[in-house]
């Protein structure tokens, strides 16, 4: 969400939430499925990263230029999510464990992405510019480099994606900025 926002010029003003102050409860009372990110635009209160993603995808004009593109976005999405939930129990339950068995069976995982990516060969996964699944995606190939930054070498496409997102000039300077570096990657600070 933030790499989208920032590439699309849109400002946004964040809380960070302490994790002693979100185990007090109120906040986590009041969101929807008892979970962050909250996202607030105007009266609209969103839960749901991808939800919120897609609400961007909807404003900045990056959700396809027809139905048929739309689906195949989702689609994208989807299998993005995927991706970001094995590694995230990975991150969360089997670190010590589960780490090295990981590491080799992305390139299983990789290579769907890099087979749309190859055959739509405009540099995204779908039509000619970046949807809300490319910001997905790239931010999950960003954390995967940290775990193996050598996880794209046989993934030319993908690597070549990350390469140009990364250089997109406001993407650029938001992944510089000291907001973006003070991030923890993951709240248990496994990386
Ligand atoms: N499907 C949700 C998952 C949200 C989620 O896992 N939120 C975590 C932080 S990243 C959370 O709120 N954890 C605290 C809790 O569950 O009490 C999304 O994509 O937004």
């Amino acid at each position: 969400m933030r790499i989208m926002m920032a590439d699309q010029g849109q400002e946004w003003k964040e809380i960070l939430m302490d994790f002693a102050d979100w185990t007090k409860g109120d906040l986590k009372a009041s969101c929807v499925f008892g979970q962050l990110p909250k996202f607030e635009d105007g009266g609209l209160v969103l839960y749901q990263s991808n939800a919120i993603l897609r609400h961007l995808g909807r404003n900045h004009d990056a959700y396809g230029k027809d139905g048929k593109e739309a689906a195949r976005i989702d689609m994208m999405c989807d299998g993005v999510e995927d991706l970001r939930l094995k590694y995230g129990k990975m991150i969360y339950q089997e670190y010590d464990t589960g780490k090295d068995q990981y590491i080799k069976d992305l390139p299983n995982h990789l290579d769907k992405f890099e087979a749309v990516m190859a055959k739509n060969k405009t540099g995204f996964l779908v039509g000619d510019k970046p949807s809300f699944a490319d910001y997905s995606l790239f931010e999950v190939l960003l954390n995967h480099l940290v775990l193996c930054s050598s996880c794209l070498d046989t993934s030319p496409s993908l690597k070549s994606f990350v390469e140009k997102m990364s250089a997109r000039p406001k993407i650029k300077a938001f992944l510089g900025s000291d907001a973006y570096k003070k991030l923890p990657i993951n709240g248990n600070g496994k990386q």
